[in-house]
């Protein structure tokens, strides 16, 4: 099947462009055939899919530490290849799986790596980097001392993070970034990191094996197969609602419909009248009780536990504003996986 793109519309000019960019390395193994991507400003883009397809590939070749073999990868227009390399990197943050962090320097000498090349002085690195760790959540104070050994794990990639953001670059490329943090750690991260780029606006590039976290923090997702094929490029409720094709189906695996549950939240339109009108549950029946705009798998934990009778819906005020049944969840499911 052909390759299916649903672009969220906008017509910005792309930051990043793939342009029939291929890699065959010397051992004569093709990583990615010939790949066409943009990359728009401001968007968080992940690209998952299997072991081998090409994902690190591709990415690496946007900070030419992989050199295309034919093609072409611009960055604001430019040819990546056209431009020095040191320079080049110097524009564009790269975190990895293991951050990489200098072992006999302190967090603070890390953050300050590329700014003191920059040739920033000592007291404007100093000032970015205390707004770089409040930024990721680690307190100057105390942690701008330590070295990397002295850290958590989960700590190491904050590092990492605050490292690549020193001089606030334009394009973050980030290589299973999380990988190496333990799930509930890391499910703080990403909510976190995703947090730090809606607010500074980097244009990310985030490769991932894991689609739940692509879902989670992308703006859109591209699937790959082997030698870097695009099969979709989709918002993540487009992906998860219509996966265009076996291949991309088969990757997110089972629980689609659970997944877009996140998606969606309970609205008044759901809602029936309660017993005796709004404001007041006389209707017995119903256990529980969710908050209007929770997540629908919120409200189906609520709803598991309840009747048929459904769940009491309470406002910000704690006001009773309706009952949720099963209908209702279906109807606001239906919301998420048909926009109109
Ligand atoms: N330096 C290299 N020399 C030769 N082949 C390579 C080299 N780097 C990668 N490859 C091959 O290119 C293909 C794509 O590799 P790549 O690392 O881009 O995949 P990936 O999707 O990131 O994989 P993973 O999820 O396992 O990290 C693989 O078949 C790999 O063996």
């Amino acid at each position: 099947m052909a390759p299916t793109t649903d672009s969220d519309s906008s017509t910005a000019e792309p930051l990043i462009r793939f342009r029939a960019a291929r890699k065959e390395f010397a051992s004569g193994a093709v990583a990615v055939e010939g790949l066409d991507l943009d990359v728009l400003p401001h968007e968080l883009l992940a690209l998952v899919g299997p072991s081998g397809c090409g994902k690190s590939t591709t990415l690496r070749m946007v900070n030419r530490l992989v050199e295309p073999s034919s093609g072409q990868v611009l960055l604001e227009g430019e040819d990546v290849m056209s431009v020095d390399a040191v320079a080049l990197r110097r524009r564009i943050g790269y975190v990895i799986q293991h951050v990489g962090l200098f072992p006999h320097r302190t967090v603070t000498q890390n953050v300050t790596t590329v700014p003191r090349l920059l040739g920033w002085d000592k007291r404007r690195a100093a000032a970015r980097v205390e707004e770089l760790l409040d930024l990721v959540g680690l307190d100057p104070a105390t942690y701008g001392r330590r070295y990397p050994h002295e850290l958590s794990g989960g700590e190491r990639q904050r590092v990492g993070v605050a490292r690549a953001l020193a001089v606030d670059p334009p394009v973050l490329l980030m290589d299973e970034p999380f990988g190496a943090v333990d799930p509930e750690g890391r499910r703080r991260l990403q909510v976190e990191f995703r947090r730090i780029q809606q607010t500074l606006g980097t244009t990310v590039m985030l490769v991932t094996h894991d689609i739940d976290e692509a879902v989670s923090l992308a703006d859109r997702v591209v699937v790959l197969s082997r030698g870097g094929v695009v099969e979709q490029v989709a918002d993540p409720v487009t992906l998860l609602a219509r996966p265009a094709n076996a291949f991309v189906e088969q990757f997110i695996g089972t629980g689609r419909e659970t997944r877009l549950l996140g998606f969606g939240r309970v609205e008044r339109r759901d809602l029936e009248a309660v017993d005796g009108g709004f404001g007041l549950v006389k209707d017995g029946a119903a256990a529980g009780s969710v908050a209007l705009g929770a997540s629908l798998d919120d409200a189906l934990a609520a709803l598991s536990g309840a009747g048929p009778a459904g769940v009491t819906v309470v406002d910000d005020g704690g006001a009773v504003v309706g009952r949720l049944t099963a209908d209702g969840l279906l109807a606001a499911l239906r919301r998420v996986t048909s926009p109109s």
